[in-house]
């Protein structure tokens, strides 16, 4: 088993009245990638801000390796963070800017200058070495920034945002290296998103947090299969949420009663529900079908097409029922060439009763 390396124990940061941060306890191994995820103003800017010693937690605990490091400086503790807006020092060089942090550790000038060009290169902006922040583009300098903080050789790197700056294909781009570079180095690596996509693409273990809360901790295939709760679900969307009350339940199926009609789920997650009980299916749009006709048999409601939404070569079809239950169901271009779709159209939807779970 991977060593514990970080441990925040019910750590709390308030800022006057405004608890920013409430209650959030983790254990963070050596070596893995976490994202800490979540809206505006959840909290997770302050989380990551008191494990750089930059604020200082108002309750709990934090520990490194099991010492208390609550009220360490950032210059003692071997955390350099990567900030968004790359804080580069603008009156030096690139080299200059890298061999600082450098410098700062008592590291040889010869020695530096090696290490800086070492890691320039392996960032791929080697021939950048003596231009100025403000020659830079946005992703040059956040590679600057990257090449600065691994040349001092972290156990840890904090990063806020480090993709937020930059255009749809370099994002994709540096998240492919910010992985790699993960992998290589076996650092411990925690990152701010709000982005669900960034974070379930390059982290070990994704975290969830709402209102200075953790909501869900988990592998990204985890909670992509099963969100905890409601504000999980929602947060991350790609799920209908179907609220019903239970009719009946026999032998693993439950039918809930629902505005639109009754469904039918099979799920050994079903929270112990019995007949009465006010329950809240979760189907997942990629698991939504769409005909012309009613079928067969299995869940079909009747619907009407209110618009499509195009991202890439996805497309999200928003529908109605008639009792004005939204349900949204994710196609490839290719099903739309099979199916043209247009708003008004009048449609089923259908999914297998294997396809939900209940919320808690
Ligand atoms: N220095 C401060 N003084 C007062 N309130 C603060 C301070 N810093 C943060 N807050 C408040 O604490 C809450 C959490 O802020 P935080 O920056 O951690 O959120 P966040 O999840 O990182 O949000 P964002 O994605 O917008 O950066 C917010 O309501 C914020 O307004």
């Amino acid at each position: 088993m991977t060593p514990t390396m970080i441990e925040l124990d019910q750590v709390a940061k308030a800022y006057g009245d405004q608890m920013a941060v409430s209650d959030v306890s983790l254990d963070i191994r050596k070596g893995e990638f976490i994202a800490l995820m979540g809206p505006s103003g959840c909290g997770k800017t302050t989380t990551l801000r008191m494990l750089a010693g930059l604020e200082t937690p108002t309750a709990g605990e934090i520990r490194l390796w099991g010492r208390r490091i609550n009220e360490d400086t950032p210059w003692s503790r071997d955390t350099p963070l990567v900030w968004q807006n790359y804080a580069l020092f603008p009156f030096m060089t690139v080299r200059r800017n890298v061999e600082f942090g450098l410098k700062h550790r008592g590291t040889p000038p010869r020695e530096r200058t090696a290490k800086a060009d070492e890691w320039l290169a392996r960032m791929g902006i080697g021939a950048l070495a003596e231009r100025m922040p403000g020659q830079l583009s946005g992703g040059q300098r956040q590679r600057v920034a990257l090449a600065r903080a691994l040349a001092t050789e972290p156990e840890l790197l904090l990063l806020d945002e480090p993709l937020s700056a930059l255009d749809p294909h370099l994002k994709v781009k540096m998240q492919a290296e910010l992985v790699r570079l993960h992998q290589e180095l076996g650092i411990t690596f925690i990152c701010v998103t709000h982005s669900p996509s960034e974070a379930f693409a390059m982290a070990d273990r994704v975290v969830i947090m709402s209102e200075g809360r953790v909501q869900q901790v988990g592998a990204p295939r985890d909670i992509h299969r099963r969100a905890e709760n409601r504000f999980v679900a929602e947060f991350l969307g790609g799920s209908n949420l179907i609220a019903g009350t239970v009719a009946s339940r026999e032998a693993g199926a439950i039918t809930i009663d629902t505005a639109s009609g009754p469904l039918l789920a099979r799920t050994s997650e079903d929270q112990g529900l019995s007949p009465g009980d006010a329950a809240t299916l979760v189907v997942g749009t990629d698991r939504v079908a769409i005909t012309s006709e009613r079928p067969a048999s299995g869940n079909a409601l009747e619907a009407r097409v209110a618009t499509l939404d195009f991202v890439g070569a996805s497309v999200t079809v928003f529908m109605e029922t008639p009792a004005g239950l939204e349900i949204r169901a994710q196609l490839s271009s290719r099903d739309l060439d099979a199916m043209p779709l247009a708003p008004g159209d009048a449609v089923f939807v259908h999914w297998p009763a294997e396809a939900g779970y209940f919320l808690a």
